[in-house]
């Protein structure tokens, strides 16, 4: 185990005073640094917990302290409201066009299949779960308008607050930062999304919910190739993209579709992942390949885009999913939330998250 990872695992053994979870998973725990034998990092608290956090903050320098290899640790408090993180957008100019970058975001990563029910929203909250739990700061914009299912799969509830009708207050969870465009609408209200409302709801998301200062903002889209891809490609500094599929064939036609769309558009194409690929059964261990297998390796390869990784077909992902902890925060141990957080871990290793 790396010392970066010993750490981590040492400090998720402590309790979060304000939410009960441990400080990783509450995202307190932030800017994890291991150089040689030094270890740094920073807990980001709201101030008014200060004197209740600086124990915390003692036994996790102590904690850190512990691990084999390490025999310098600067754990400090930083400040940070929960509420209203700073605004760091200033207005842009009128002036400016070509895609922009939003102040504030390190980068933005698209995550986009060609077709629907890939699992593109259950590898972006997964991904953006693991990426937190490494001390990243992340945000997610579920851009799915047509079947939002961020809210669920990360376990938040309720309506984003706007306190002052200009700025939109996302929601938090797992140390994630989550705004759905679905939370927009009225719950049950079907909504024909129409291409300027569509334009006009992405470019709110960006400018208007205070992000705070973020590492990486994943941005769940829609399935296919359709105005929110481009609005968001055309107006905003995509960093990069990944494209989610399952090995069939259908699915890799339309994922080539995808690809095709992101090299028109001059948006860095990250890589792609197989999604339900080998299945292994959870009672006999048995291992059979329901959409086949290796088809995604095998179209990355033809495409010349990086695979960066295979996620297993298993009932525990559907399951986690579905109960608001993805996979990665109910079992980070399981082989299947590895499979995640080595994707997560190799981005990281890459600078791209
Ligand atoms: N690796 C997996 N193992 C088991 N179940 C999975 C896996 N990936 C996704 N699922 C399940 O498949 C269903 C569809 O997944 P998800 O909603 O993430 O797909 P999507 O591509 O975002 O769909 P849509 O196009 O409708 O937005 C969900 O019920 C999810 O829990």
């Amino acid at each position: 185990m790396s010392i970066r990872d010993a750490v981590l695992a040492n400090l998720k053994k402590i309790t979060d005073p304000v939410s009960g979870q441990d400080i990783v998973s509450a995202g307190v725990v932030r800017a994890l640094n291991v150089e040689g034998d030094t270890v740094r990092f920073v807990l980001e608290i709201d101030p008014k917990n200060a004197d209740k956090m600086e124990p915390v903050r003692a036994t996790a320098e102590k904690a850190a302290q512990m691990v084999d290899g390490v025999s310098k640790v600067s754990a400090m408090l930083t400040a940070h409201s929960d509420k209203a993180p700073p605004d760091l957008k200033p207005k842009p100019k009128p002036s400016q066009t070509g895609p922009q970058a939003v102040p504030g975001v390190e980068r933005i990563i698209a995550v986009a299949s060609g077709k629907g029910g890939v699992g593109k929203s259950t590898v972006s909250a997964n991904l953006a779960c693991a990426l937190a739990a490494e001390g990243r700061r992340v945000g997610l914009l579920d851009a799915d308008v047509y079947g939002p299912s961020q809210p669920r799969m990360l376990g938040v509830s309720g309506r984003p607050a706007s306190p002052d009708g200009k700025t939109i207050l996302p929601l938090r969870n797992h140390g994630v930062t989550m705004m759905s465009m679905g939370l927009m609408t009225n719950e049950g209200q079907a909504v024909v999304w129409r291409g300027p409302m569509l334009m006009g709801a992405l470019q709110q998301m960006m400018s208007q919910v205070q992000w705070g200062a973020l590492d990486v903002l994943i941005v769940d889209l829609p399935p296919g190739t359709g105005d929110v891809q481009l609005t968001l490609s055309q107006k905003f500094k995509v960093d990069g993209a990944i494209v989610v599929s399952t090995p069939q064939d259908v699915a890799l036609i339309d994922a080539r579709k995808g690809i095709d769309m992101f090299r028109q558009l001059k948006t860095p194409i990250v890589g792609m992942i197989e999604n339900m690929s080998t299945h292994i059964c959870s009672n006999c261990g048995h291992e059979e390949h329901v959409f086949g297998h290796g088809g995604v390796a095998a179209e990355a390869a033809e495409l010349g885009v990086p695979l960066l990784g295979e996620i297993p077909l298993h009932l525990d992902i559907r399951v986690a999913a579905d109960g608001g902890a993805p996979i990665v925060v109910s079992k980070p141990d399981s082989p299947q939330a590895e499979a995640f957080r080595k994707i997560a871990r190799d981005l990281i290793a890459a600078g791209k998250a």
